[in-house]
């Protein structure tokens, strides 16, 4: 199986970008948010000091269960995922079963920050997006599809979103094999491509493992793009 991790800012375009990718892999590919995995009680110790959780620092995730999930699926297991809800910022009771597939996207805020988790992963992205594009993006998903209204997005991105990603999420850029800009379409074939040229030549194969890959040095070194 191929992992692919896909990290940015909120608003930097990483679900539509994996949705892309969904249409261009020839393989059976699907995609896990990290999104699922924010933890239902957030640590009192990250609340802002007006008395707000803290959604944008990373101890708001669960990684105990995202580093086991993972790991499931790169042994070529279904998991269970946890649902949740935005517009209360709860785990809902039930979860949605993930079979493994040829091809996973795993995108998210730090989808490339735990180095156990980018150890899993064949290809580490980052999306590089300016910052007025992204709040002008969030805003308008957030009160559309979030049930967030402006004034609370706009001091939700001064009080955590802003500092948080100048602190956490853009020192992710240094982990990333590819760094990819506002404009998508172009990594998106060049990734899609890459996916399709190593089933084609038969370097992966459904529900293996690191063991089974082989031709790994090739893969480092012809997807390495940012480095070129
Ligand atoms: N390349 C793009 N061009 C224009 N709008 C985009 C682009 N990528 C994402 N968007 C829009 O921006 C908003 C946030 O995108 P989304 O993919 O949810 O970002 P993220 O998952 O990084 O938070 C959505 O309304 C989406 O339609
Ligand atoms: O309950 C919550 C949980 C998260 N958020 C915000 O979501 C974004 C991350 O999601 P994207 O899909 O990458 O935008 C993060 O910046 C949190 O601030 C929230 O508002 N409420």
């Amino acid at each position: 199986m191929y992992l692919i991790g896909i990290s940015g800012g909120s608003g930097s375009g990483k679900t539509t970008f994996a949705n892309k990718l969904i249409n261009m892999v020839k393989e059976d590919i699907s995609i896990l948010h990290m999104d699922s995995y924010y933890l239902n009680v957030q640590p009192q110790e990250h609340y802002t000091a007006k008395g707000n959780p803290n959604y944008d620092h990373p101890a708001a995730f669960d990684w105990e269960l995202l580093r086991t999930h993972l790991s499931e699926l790169k042994r070529g297991n279904p998991i269970e995922v946890p649902v949740y809800d935005f517009v209360s910022s709860s785990r809902l009771q039930k979860t949605t079963t993930l079979n493994p597939s040829d091809v996973i996207v795993f995108e998210g805020i730090f989808s490339i920050f735990d180095k156990e988790i980018r150890e899993l992963l064949d290809i580490r992205c980052f999306l590089h997006v300016d910052a007025d594009i992204r709040i002008a993006r969030r805003i308008n998903r957030d009160v559309n599809e979030r049930g967030r209204t402006l004034q609370s997005v706009i001091a939700q991105y001064y009080e955590t979103v802003r500092p948080m990603y100048n602190k956490f999420l853009a020192p992710q850029k240094d982990y990333a094999d590819f760094i990819i800009g506002e404009e998508t379409d172009i990594a998106a074939s060049i990734l899609s491509a890459k996916v399709n040229e190593l089933y084609k030549i038969g370097k992966y194969c459904l529900n293996t493992t690191n063991l089974n890959r082989g031709g790994l040095e090739v893969d480092n070194h012809q997807v390495n793009l940012n480095h070129d």
